[in-house]
């Protein structure tokens, strides 16, 4: 079989962001991404300039990983990247499901996998404007009719007026999503600390502009793994 092409392993951790934030969770981050958002936070996931530090692993090594990360107790295993839908994450989730473990996947939603329908958790996380990228409406359906009856999510970053303009306009469009805004983290450097009154007032400014819509549909959350830790990798 076709080996996996994985960046890092890690864990266990919390899940930082999203409908599942704060929950124990083991990291398995794909290496390579069809996008190259701007802003992107998992460049050493997604920049072939890091090809060689990815691993080409079979769906056994990366789930004998997994297994020791976290003892052999089941979690809900969080599949990142890159996209992790260019690549078939299908046996993997099948394996873990067969021992009891959950799946959550992040992906931007435009690639779809029939194995969607396998997963505890599907993270859809189309781009808004600041990113670059223009997502497109059809292959974001496919993902949705992949999913059949797995818990959906819709993940939007916010960065400024026009992405918060853009995710009105998005969501608008599935009213029976789940939805999560998350502001933008403009500092992705590993190296450089973020202060944690910088996540607040990021998410402040979030808060205050919903507010002032009454739009209470959405849940605003912070990345807490960004507040705890900074851009350090591996947590
Ligand atoms: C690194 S991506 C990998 C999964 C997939 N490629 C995607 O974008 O959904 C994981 C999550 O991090 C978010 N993200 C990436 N860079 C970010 C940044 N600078 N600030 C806030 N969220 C960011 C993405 O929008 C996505 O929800
Ligand atoms: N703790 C933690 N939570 C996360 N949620 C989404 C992440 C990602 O990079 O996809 C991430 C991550 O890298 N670390
Ligand atoms: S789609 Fe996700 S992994 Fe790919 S460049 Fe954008 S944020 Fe990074
Ligand atoms: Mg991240």
């Amino acid at each position: 079989m076709k080996p996996l092409r994985i960046a890092e392993i890690f864990g266990p951790t919390i899940q930082g962001e999203g409908a599942l934030i704060g929950q124990p969770t083991v990291f398995v981050r794909a290496g390579g991404c069809d996008y190259r958002c701007s802003w992107c936070d998992s460049m050493h996931a997604v920049d072939s300039a890091f090809r060689d530090s990815w691993a080409a692993m079979q769906t056994a090594e990366v789930w004998a990983q997994v297994r020791a990360l976290s003892g052999g107790r089941p979690l809900t295993v969080s599949i990142s990247g890159g996209n992790p839908a260019i690549q078939d994450f299908g046996p993997l989730i099948a394996t873990g499901r067969a021992e009891g473990y959950g799946f959550a996947l992040e992906t931007q939603g435009s690639v779809a996998r029939d194995w969607f329908a396998d997963l505890t958790l599907l993270v859809l996380s189309p781009k808004p404007p600041s990113s670059g990228e223009t997502p497109d409406p059809a292959a974001f359906e496919a993902c949705l009719a992949a999913a059949q009856g797995t818990r959906t999510v819709l993940k939007i970053v916010v960065f400024d007026d026009a992405d918060y303009v853009w995710a009105r306009d998005w969501a608008g469009r599935y009213p029976d999503l789940d939805l999560v805004l998350q502001p933008g983290n403009p500092e992705v450097d590993p190296d450089v600390p973020v202060a944690a009154q910088d996540v607040a007032d990021r998410l402040l400014w979030l808060v205050d502009k919903v507010m002032a819509d009454g739009w209470f549909r959405p849940r605003l959350l912070p990345q807490l793994h960004v507040l705890l830790w900074g851009n350090r990798r591996g947590v």
